[in-house]
């Protein structure tokens, strides 16, 4: 049996055609109204259908033109900035009440979270944007509700039209993935009510807004009502580059005491940018309310110029960020730490994603002893695709045999107790290091260690380079005509103690194995370089960061697998553990070994490249195997790095070496030393 049609429905067709609007032509419309109202009718029904009426013409109106609806996502950006306003005024005008408010005003507003939605939040939920008359938002949420005296108003000067409404809630539950918000609500406000005004008192005719090369006016409109002026003043505040479109400040003074300080719009912007900088994280200090408001018209300007029915592309998130949901946390944090997913659906994921900002709170999946953040405050750069690998782990074919038999007795420290680096005789471990321990009781490498490391990773031509008798790199390149050795740098490495050492876990020669410590996080660097790494606080000089941790490929399979990757620029650079082929006579090929953390890896792919003066510097360090085929390489600070600072190290990348099977990319790391020839000055 078909379904009882809605006898609403048929009234509200009946009303339409007393207009002469056929039903086919009602339809449309009042299927959205509808969906817009959360089936609302009263809304509909409301003077005689007039809303009704108004979608309907306003969608013939002209094919040209862009239908309302499609403008509001618009205007949800602006419910933020309007609740700003409100709460400014509120703040200047009722210290009185907001001090009687539980929560101070500056608490309010939270773009992200629902329950700290600022004053223009309706009891459920909804936002107020005032596209018209200057209605204004209404407060709730502990702020009792006192009439407004500022809006925001959006309007197009060339072409005055009209909206369903004087005004609409536009709900902005930040759940569209694209623009990190939706719109899906909108009532009408009631009709403006006049507000008497009791006294009169001087306005500036005309302001510059700060940041912003439109020259806002206003008009002072004076109205004799009843006795009492009703003054009303109107600033332009920014407008579409040609100013057809334009938002307004409109201020009706009725309620202000003449006493009482009358914010200028450039105070108003001033607080609305300081509030915008406090609440939503994700703006920088170039954020510009006036910007993001000029961007704003350009888009309702270019809007209108599509058919309805097209989905506007905004480009107001370059302005303004929102604030990506928990859920996108969870789901995008688990899937690229833990690589629970296949890695298709994951590109969907973070494809659909794009443009808003990602923020994972440990994308270490729980692995390290400490939580590593990540977060992309640009909404532009894709998540990274990887599993996050505390450890080095095998692909293929290398050699990395561990085991207590291979370990001589004189290799280590079985006779130490507690702490090495607390006892007068240094114990076998620091042999290899010259009879000193590479660390420091503080836990950093001492400083003679440290320098001596520095100065052999020197790029100059003096340094010594070893030559393989028959070298493995250029074996898996050419196996039967190996071109002669390129040369290889010695390194210094450090011994830790480890399992067959007497000594305990918190035994000051034991810093690698122990892992990360230091407060870091994955971020998108600004100079185009893709993500990066920066410490959260102050390192000392010598400090260990992390290790390099990868798949343990061959050399040969290495070579392999480049050959047949796409080439797009976007390696993990994978490293050499090449420090000790030195000594070696002839290495077979499952001895020659690398370290790549394109696939999986730690927090050390992000770090990037910097010529000669990087902050970190990569250290050879021995822990459970006694040959120096397999080996951990360890980024420890060359100096004292600050707290926000990125950390780089020098992928010693020969920028003019064709041969390289990675090509280099161009490089931006920004060193007056920059080796790459291509480097933008
Ligand atoms: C180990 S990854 C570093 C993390 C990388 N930026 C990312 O977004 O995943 C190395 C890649 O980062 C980029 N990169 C690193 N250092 C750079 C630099 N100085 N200039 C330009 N790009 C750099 C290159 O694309 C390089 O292949």
């Amino acid at each position: 049996m078909a379904p009882e049609r809605d006898p609403r429905i048929a009234k509200a067709f009946k009303a339409m055609k007393s207009l002469g609007i056929c039903a086919e032509t009602v339809k449309p419309v009042l299927k959205r109204l509808l969906k817009l109202y959360d089936r609302n009718w009263e809304l509909i029904e409301d003077d005689n259908y007039r809303t009704l009426a108004d979608a309907i013409f306003e969608c013939e109106d002209d094919k040209e033109d862009l239908c309302f609806y499609e403008l509001l996502p618009l205007f949800s950006d602006l419910v933020l900035l309007m609740s700003l306003v409100k709460l400014y005024t509120l703040a200047e005008k009722n210290a009185d009440m907001i001090n009687e408010d539980p929560e101070p005003p500056s608490k309010k507003p939270h773009r992200g979270d629902p329950e700290e939605e600022v004053s223009s939040t309706e009891g459920n939920g909804k936002n107020i944007v005032n596209l018209e008359e200057g209605e204004v938002p209404r407060s709730s949420n502990g702020i009792r509700r006192v009439d407004s005296s500022q809006s925001v108003s959006v309007h197009r000067t060339s072409e005055p039209r009209h909206f369903p409404s004087e005004a609409l809630y536009a709900n902005h539950d930040q759940s569209d993935p694209d623009l990190g918000s939706t719109r899906n609500a909108i009532v009408p406000l009631k009709r403006k009510q006049s507000i008497e005004h009791s006294s009169q008192f001087v306005i500036p005719t005309s302001h510059t807004v700060p940041g912003s090369t439109t020259t806002s006016h206003h008009s002072d409109t004076r109205k004799k009502m009843n006795g009492p002026y009703n003054h009303q003043s109107t600033y332009d505040i920014a407008s579409s580059a040609c100013g057809q479109v334009k938002v307004s400040l409109t201020c009706q003074h009725t309620i202000l005491q003449h006493n009482s300080h009358f914010p200028s719009p450039d105070e108003v912007l001033n607080f609305a940018e300081s509030m915008c900088r406090k609440f939503c994280k994700t703006v920088g200090d170039q954020f510009s309310v006036v910007k993001l408001l000029n961007e704003l018209c350009e888009s309702y300007k270019t809007g209108s110029n599509r058919s309805p029915g097209n989905n506007i592309h905004l480009p107001l998130r370059s302005s303004v960020h929102s604030i990506t949901k928990e859920r996108l946390e969870g789901d995008l944090g688990k899937r690229v730490s833990s690589g629970g997913g296949s890695s298709s659906v994951s590109r969907d994921l973070v494809t659909a994603k794009k443009r808003v900002l990602h923020k994972i709170s440990d994308i270490t999946n729980g692995s390290e002893k400490v939580k590593i953040s990540l977060l992309d405050e640009t909404g532009n750069e894709d998540l990274p695709h990887y599993i996050y690998c505390p450890e080095n782990i095998t692909y293929e074919s290398a050699y990395v045999h561990i085991s207590l038999a291979r370990i001589a007795d004189d290799d280590c420290c079985s006779d130490c107790i507690g702490d090495c680096l607390s006892s007068s005789i240094p114990c076998a471990c620091a042999r290899d290091t010259g009879g000193e321990f590479a660390y420091t009781p503080e836990g950093v490498l001492s400083e003679k260690f440290l320098r001596s490391c520095i100065s052999m990773k020197l790029w100059d031509e003096n340094q010594p380079l070893f030559y393989c008798q028959d070298c493995p790199l250029e074996r898996a390149k050419n196996a039967d005509m190996p071109e002669k050795c390129k040369g290889h740098r010695l390194k210094k490495f450090i011994k830790e103690c480890w399992r067959k050492c007497g000594c305990n876990m918190q035994c000051g020669n034991r810093v690698v194995q122990r892992g990360i410590t230091r407060k870091l996080q994955v971020f998108v660097t600004s100079e185009g370089k893709g993500w990066g790494l920066r410490t959260l606080e102050e390192l000392p000089e010598g400090a260990f960061i992390c290790e390099y941790v990868g798949e343990i490929l061959t050399n040969m399979e290495l070579y392999e697998r480049n050959k047949k990757s796409s080439g797009d620029g976007k390696h993990v650079y994978p490293v050499l553990l090449d420090a000790d082929w030195a000594t070696e006579g002839v290495l077979k090929d499952e001895e020659a070994l690398c370290l790549d953390a394109t696939h999986f890896g730690n927090v050390a792919r992000f770090i990037n490249h910097r010529c000669f003066d990087g902050n970190l510097i990569e250290i050879p360090v021995q822990v459970e195997t006694p040959d120096r085929h397999y080996y951990h390489l360890a980024f420890f600070t060359k100096r004292k790095v600050d707290a926000l600072e990125e950390l780089t190290w020098d992928y010693e990348i020969h920028f003019d070496d064709d041969s390289h099977p990675i090509e280099a990319f161009n490089c931006l790391c920004g060193s007056k030393h920059c080796r790459d020839p291509r480097r933008k000055e």
